[in-house]
């Protein structure tokens, strides 16, 4: 076990995070078509700049992130500070930890807190499905590059005249895997089948988590931590997140054809996390700070690890190997969390680490740990459902995750909660989070 390490300033403070708020969000070319990811991320940190009533100039640091970047704005952080009502000294940088960024982002404002060059942060992160970086093929790059080189018409014509129709084709993103090329619905599909997990378990998971999070918005439990987004021209506005299905019916779930593995699978659209626009931030300070402020913290942050695993196989585990790190840094145990929110890439991935979570083979054999974490409690597992209703804009989902658990710990008079998401590149990130006491 590693040595329990308090994640404290200097002073002894703990790392408080004072408020969270997120957009709602909006499945892919729906309610944020045209609207950045820049633009989304400087709505949230406004409104939560706004709600705090703190003057912008205590704003010492703001770290956010983008996992689909637009290369014309590389430091959205520092984009965020400009066109905000942020102070114009405040220091911003951007991170990216693929699915995990907000983590991350969360991650760097702690760890500077503690160091004392930071006294108040903000993490956050912002995606957008629908304002991409569409590319160029590789040969029209090339050619544009050399055309710009030449010195006279006859030779940039030469250039061009070598270019097939299909190099003029604009390529999109892709939400696959740099090294492998497995696109994340294909590592999903490869974990039902190493791990048996059915058709009718993801549905059923899927279903449940929209059941949830429709149940959530019902009774009041997100509002305060989502805000109304105005849409341009700002005649109207969004107010809830816009995949999440009221009336989810399990026998609609079955009629679907596998979405990756067309023959063989059972990923489907309603088992998946879908593509979303969104963005999300938290507001961060030590706890003496957060006193001086009169500010009174949601919770605090006790511990996080970071981990990674194989690309090729189960790549979407890092749940199962974050999650034992991060609770022995807390000096804690899972039988001692009252909640447990695992990031929903898609039920099968959901489903597998939920096994490992439970396995004693994968305990000893990958961990080389002699107990498994341990079954989680159902009651206590994404209580308000997860990223298949939700909605997974990539950046914002940690923040989306943390400000949640800490509302519903407070909600429901617990103390300890588990954050923990996988992310492409093998990566696993887990937070644990603690309600003031
Ligand atoms: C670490 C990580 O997080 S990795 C994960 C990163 N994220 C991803 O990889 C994104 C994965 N998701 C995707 O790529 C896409 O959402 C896909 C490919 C799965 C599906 O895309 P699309 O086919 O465009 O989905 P779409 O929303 O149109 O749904 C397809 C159909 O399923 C239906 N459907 C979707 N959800 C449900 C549901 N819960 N219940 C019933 N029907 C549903 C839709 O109504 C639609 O039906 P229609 O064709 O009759 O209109």
């Amino acid at each position: 076990m590693d040595k329990v390490l308090p994640l404290i300033t200097r002073g002894g403070d703990r790392i408080a995070i004072v408020d969270g708020l997120r957009t709602p969000f909006a499945k892919q070319a729906t309610a944020y078509h045209g609207i950045p990811a820049v633009d989304l991320g400087k709505m949230v940190v406004s409104e939560l700049l706004a709600r705090s009533g703190l003057d912008p100039q205590v704003i010492d640091q703001l770290v956010f992130g983008q996992v689909v970047q637009m290369p014309e704005a590389p430091n959205i952080a520092r984009e965020i500070v400009l066109g905000t009502g942020m102070h114009v000294q405040t220091d911003a940088y951007s991170v990216s930890r693929a699915c995990a960024t907000s983590f991350q982002a969360v991650a760097n404002v702690a760890e500077s807190i503690m160091a004392g060059t930071v006294r108040v942060g903000i993490a956050g992160g912002a995606d957008s499905s629908s304002v991409l970086p569409i590319g160029v093929s590789k040969t029209l790059a090339r050619t544009l590059v050399d055309a710009n080189k030449a010195r006279t018409l006859s030779q940039r014509l030469k250039l061009f005249s070598r270019l097939r129709p299909r190099d003029l084709l604009p390529v999109p993103p892709a939400v696959a895997e740099y090294s492998t090329g497995l696109r994340m619905g294909d590592t999903a599909e490869q974990m039902a089948k190493s791990h048996h997990i059915s058709r009718e378990e993801q549905d059923a998971l899927a279903h449940r988590s929209h059941q949830l999070a429709a149940e959530a918005w019902k009774s009041g439990h997100l509002q305060q931590q989502v805000m109304a987004a105005h849409l341009p021209p700002y005649r109207t506005r969004l107010e809830q997140d816009n995949n999440i299905r009221q009336d989810s019916q399990l026998a609609h779930y079955a009629k679907l054809r596998p979405a990756f593995d067309r023959r063989h699978g059972s990923v489907t659209a309603a088992n998946s996390t879908p593509l979303t626009d969104g963005a999300a931030a938290v507001l961060m300070m030590s706890e003496s700070r957060a006193a001086e402020l009169g500010m009174v913290p949601l919770g605090y942050l006790r511990s996080y690890a970071f981990t990674a695993t194989d690309v090729w196989e189960d790549m979407l585990l890092g749940p199962a190997y974050a999650t034992p790190l991060a609770l022995d840094r807390a000096g804690l145990t899972l039988g001692e969390l009252d909640l447990v929110d695992m990031h929903e890439a898609f039920a099968a991935q959901t489903l597998a680490n939920l096994k490992m979570f439970a396995s004693a083979g994968f305990a000893r054999d990958k961990l080389h740990r002699p107990q498994p974490v341990g079954e989680v409690d159902p009651q206590k597992f994404n209580v308000l459902g997860g990223s298949i209703a939700y909605g997974h804009p990539f950046a914002a989902t940690g923040a989306r995750m943390i400000t949640q658990t800490l509302h519903e710990l407070r909600r429901r008079g617990g103390r300890f909660g588990l954050t923990t998401a996988c992310a492409a590149g093998g990566l696993g990130a887990a937070m644990i989070l603690e309600v003031a006491s």
